[in-house]
């Protein structure tokens, strides 16, 4: 199968409850659905996760308790496929329908390997973004700390990093709408530009 090559990819990471799917889905709104695919790199995770243990896939895809309670164990599984193919669920997630479209936005990098692949593949159409919430709004949000979650590589293994094309702090509505979207935007319709 051919794999489609975007003129922009962009790859966000943030901490849970930091916002990662709600900014992915403003920028998607602004870009515009038709040009512009949401990829996430656990969706394939779960859906393979979901199929090798009887669950019900779209309970874990929502923002539901069921995704809380099979969190933990849907990591250690993950980690087992990634100790064969550090990239396998980076290139799953990124064979889908959506990426037809020449705006890619990955919405959950979790590891360097993660990074690593978009850089390897995509590196002059990338942005990475670090979404940032304060912890009490993450609460408000729903987070509740977590030992085997929060301190695992998945919740950290992006902390060191700091090459970040941007970062967006997302306390607010009204830090949505800062400068940083416009920035992305902005980011985008440069390389949309460029043949
Ligand atoms: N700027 C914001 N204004 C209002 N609500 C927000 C904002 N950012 C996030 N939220 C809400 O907070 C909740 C958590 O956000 P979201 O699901 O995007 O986080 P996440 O980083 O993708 O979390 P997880 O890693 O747990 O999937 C959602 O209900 C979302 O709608």
């Amino acid at each position: 199968m051919a794999v489609d090559i975007p003129k922009a990819v962009i790859v966000f990471s943030g901490k849970r409850k930091s916002g990662k799917d709600f900014i992915s889905d403003k920028l998607q709104d602004l870009i515009g659905k038709d040009n512009c695919g949401i990829m996430r790199l656990s969706g394939p995770l779960k859906s393979q996760y979901a199929k090798e243990h009887n669950l019900d896939i779209a309970r874990l895809l929502d923002a539901s308790e069921y995704k809380e309670t099979y969190r933990a164990d849907m990591i250690k599984w993950g980690e087992t496929q990634r100790q064969k193919d550090p990239f396998y669920f980076c290139k799953l997630a990124t064979r889908g329908s959506e990426s037809h479209k020449p705006v890619w936005i990955i919405s959950d990098a979790r590891r360097r390997t993660d990074i690593n692949y978009f850089l390897q593949n995509y590196t002059n159409v990338l942005a990475t973004i670090r979404v940032v919430a304060d912890d009490n709004i993450r609460i408000a949000r729903g987070w509740v700390k977590t030992q085997g979650i929060d301190d695992a590589e998945s919740e950290c293994g992006l902390d060191d990093y700091e090459a970040w094309t941007f970062t967006i702090k997302n306390n607010s509505k009204q830090d949505v709408v800062h400068s940083s979207l416009n920035d992305i935007v902005n980011y985008v319709q440069k390389k949309l530009n460029t043949s």
